[in-house]
């Protein structure tokens, strides 16, 4: 059972990677004939168990000499009474109750154990999840019917226990369920977002993550119910339960005994028995059927890059300082940054290779470099964002005079999306598609700077509008994908600028929108940069975006920086090779200046016969 469970879960984990919104969820469900029969079953349950007293007045237990075996369409006793004189109707009622609270108490045990614990080591990885994988392993590895028995027969006759060990022994399903879905959800870009946008851990998983896991959770939550239903069932009809209850494992057992002289006892429990754990089961997948989908017809896609980090940490490798840099009053100062990878065969990949770069406050530092160069590297280095299992080092990285190596977690949480704004290269993977455009916005102002929903949302339409949406109140109510790319982009923008950063970091971001409104977002950003006077890292593969925006260049190739330059002046006069080759390769794909047109001096692709 406990297999079927881990089955189960990982059929679930297939479709969990989306956080559909419940209205829509609900609507897919109630196309599902047989779950929805199966919940209206189950609903029936459970008023017959509440409503038991008023179904019959006899007590379940009550054994009376004169009814054995009373026959059954009587007024007296409706279903027949049993071997012992007990009445058939109490019993397969009272029953219920105890079948739905042994469901309640595996699904409280389970999920208690495993949603924190799959949260925990699915967010946080490292050695959390290293110890929690492995006790998870050894409560899987043991035999759950084996070990119940061992537990009776030590304890004595508990059904309860015997449902709170079981509860134990299960709670790993649920376990893997929830890390699973976190370790797919946390790559996602929005919660990269979330976590540039300076909010905590906490916030994040309660936020982003944990709507999430909960579809998956209740799908897990109704086959779990089913199973606890079946081993209370079990313990009863082996005679190893409490006996002061009702249940239909115990009306199995007396039917069993008496399958000669009365077989039609066998047909109440066994039907009750096997529709309540069928119709859990029916809910569970109809759920995960609507899930599925629910995936595949509205939404948007998302990018699920499970397991690949399995024995990664959160925070990257603790850099080892060098002699500082004195970073003076620039606003930006990263002297000799390396950023490493371990590789499978041990040694180890340099993606940046001893970088220095300098930003003054005001200044738009463009970092350019043909694909893979190491530019986004090094802006998810300034922003702490680089993914647990890299290895970062640096002489000095300092923000308006601030070491940011020396900042713990919390504190680089603090400078992200408040004194360090981000816009991301693809916006629609950066939002949520569980929350409202709105809330996004909203919810970093509140937390950075400390004011109410009331005047965020204030703040938040007067910036949708400065961003050029024409109708804020619309897109403050939509969610992401009720907006197009170009507006998403524009959202991100707002966000990122909403708490008035000091330093904007702009990694690609027009890569992903259309030509026509490329242009419309680098005029956006070079006005409201001229406004309130950021400094900006701009990481782009164009020449043109550089010409139009940019005060400096720096040029990247394989790790390092090959050049770095006023912007006329590298374009009148490079001094390096590859930086020659760069412009020209630029230049002749358009037959233009960049400057002139700037989204079409793209080297993406020229670059490559320039290595
Ligand atoms: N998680 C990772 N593990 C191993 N290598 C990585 C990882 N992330 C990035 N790299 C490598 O780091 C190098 C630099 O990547 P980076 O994303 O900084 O390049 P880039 O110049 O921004 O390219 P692009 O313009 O295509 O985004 C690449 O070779 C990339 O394969």
């Amino acid at each position: 059972m406990t297999d079927n469970l881990v089955t189960g879960t990982r059929k679930s984990l297939e479709v969990v990677s989306s956080a559909p919104q419940g209205d829509k969820l609900i609507k897919k469900f109630l196309r599902e004939p047989a779950a929805v029969i199966s919940l209206v079953f189950l609903a029936l349950l459970v008023v017959v168990a509440v409503l038991a007293p008023l179904i019959s007045s006899y007590d379940p237990t009550a054994t009376r000499l004169a009814d054995v075996l009373a026959p059954p369409f009587t007024a007296e006793h409706p279903l027949g009474a049993d071997g012992v004189g007990r009445d058939v109707l109490a019993n397969l009622v009272y029953g219920a109750q105890t079948s739905l609270s042994s469901a309640a108490i595996v699904i409280a045990v389970s999920l208690l154990i495993g949603v924190p614990t799959g949260l925990l080591a699915g967010y946080r990885q490292g050695w959390i999840d290293g110890v929690s994988m492995w006790i998870s392993g050894a409560l899987l590895s043991l035999p759950a019917i084996v070990v119940l028995l061992v537990v009776l027969a030590r304890v004595g006759r508990s059904t309860s226990l015997a449902l709170v060990v079981f509860g134990i022994l299960i709670a790993p399903s649920v376990f893997l369920l929830i890390r699973g879905s976190v370790r797919a959800v946390r790559e996602e870009l929005y919660v990269d977002a979330a976590r540039v946008s300076g909010l905590s851990d906490i916030r994040i998983m309660v936020r982003h993550i944990l709507p999430v896991v909960i579809t998956p959770t209740i799908i897990q939550a109704a086959l779990l119910a089913g199973a606890g239903i079946g081993i209370e069932a079990g313990i009863a009809f082996l005679g190893l339960g409490s006996s002061d209850k009702a249940s239909w494992g115990l009306m199995l057992n007396d039917a069993s005994q008496n399958i000669f002289n009365a077989p039609g006892l066998l047909i109440w429990p066994s039907a009750a028995l096997v529709l309540t754990v069928m119709a859990c089961t029916l809910v569970g997948n109809g759920f995960r059927d609507a899930l599925a989908n629910y995936g595949s017809s509205a939404g948007p896609a998302r990018k699920v890059k499970a397991a690949e980090h399995a024995s990664s940490t959160p925070e990257p490798a603790r850099p080892m300082k060098k002699a500082p840099v004195d970073p003076g009053d620039a606003l930006l100062v990263i002297d000799d940054l390396r950023v490493s990878y371990p590789r499978p065969n041990g040694e180890k990949s340099d993606v940046v290779k001893g970088i220095s770069l300098r930003v003054e406050r005001g200044q738009i530092v463009g970092l350019v470099g043909e694909s893979g160069s190491g530019k986004s590297q090094t802006a998810f280095s300034v922003l702490g964002l680089l993914p647990g299992q890299a290895h970062m080092t640096a002489g000095t990285l300092s923000f308006a005079g601030v070491d940011l190596l020396g900042m713990t977690p919390k504190e680089r949480n603090g400078l992200r999306g408040a004194r360090i704004g981000y816009i991301p290269q693809e916006p629609m993977s950066n939002l949520d598609p569980a929350f409202r455009i709105g809330s996004q916005l909203t919810e970093p102002m509140r937390h950075h700077l400390g004011i109410s929903a009331k005047t965020a949302k204030e703040e938040a339409l007067k910036l949708l509008a400065r961003v050029g949406i024409p109708d804020p109140e619309r897109v403050f109510k939509s969610y992401p994908h009720q907006v197009s790319g170009g507006m998403a982009q524009r959202v991100l923008i707002a966000g990122a600028v909403s708490c008035n950063p000091e330093l904007l970091i702009a990694d690609e971001p027009t890569t992903a929108l259309d030509v026509t409104v490329q242009a419309d977002v680098l005029d956006l950003i070079r006005s409201l940069q001229a406004e309130r006077g950021m400094g900006v890292v701009l990481v782009t593969h164009n020449f043109g975006v550089v010409a139009d925006l940019c005060d400096q260049v720096a040029v990247m190739r394989n790790g390092e920086i090959v050049e770095v330059a006023e912007v006329t002046e590298l374009f009148t006069n490079p001094r390096e090779e590859y930086t020659r080759l760069l412009l020209d390769s630029a230049l002749d794909s358009t037959s233009k200046t960049p400057a002139d047109h700037p989204v079409e001096a793209d080297m993406t692709t020229e670059t490559e016969g320039a290595r």
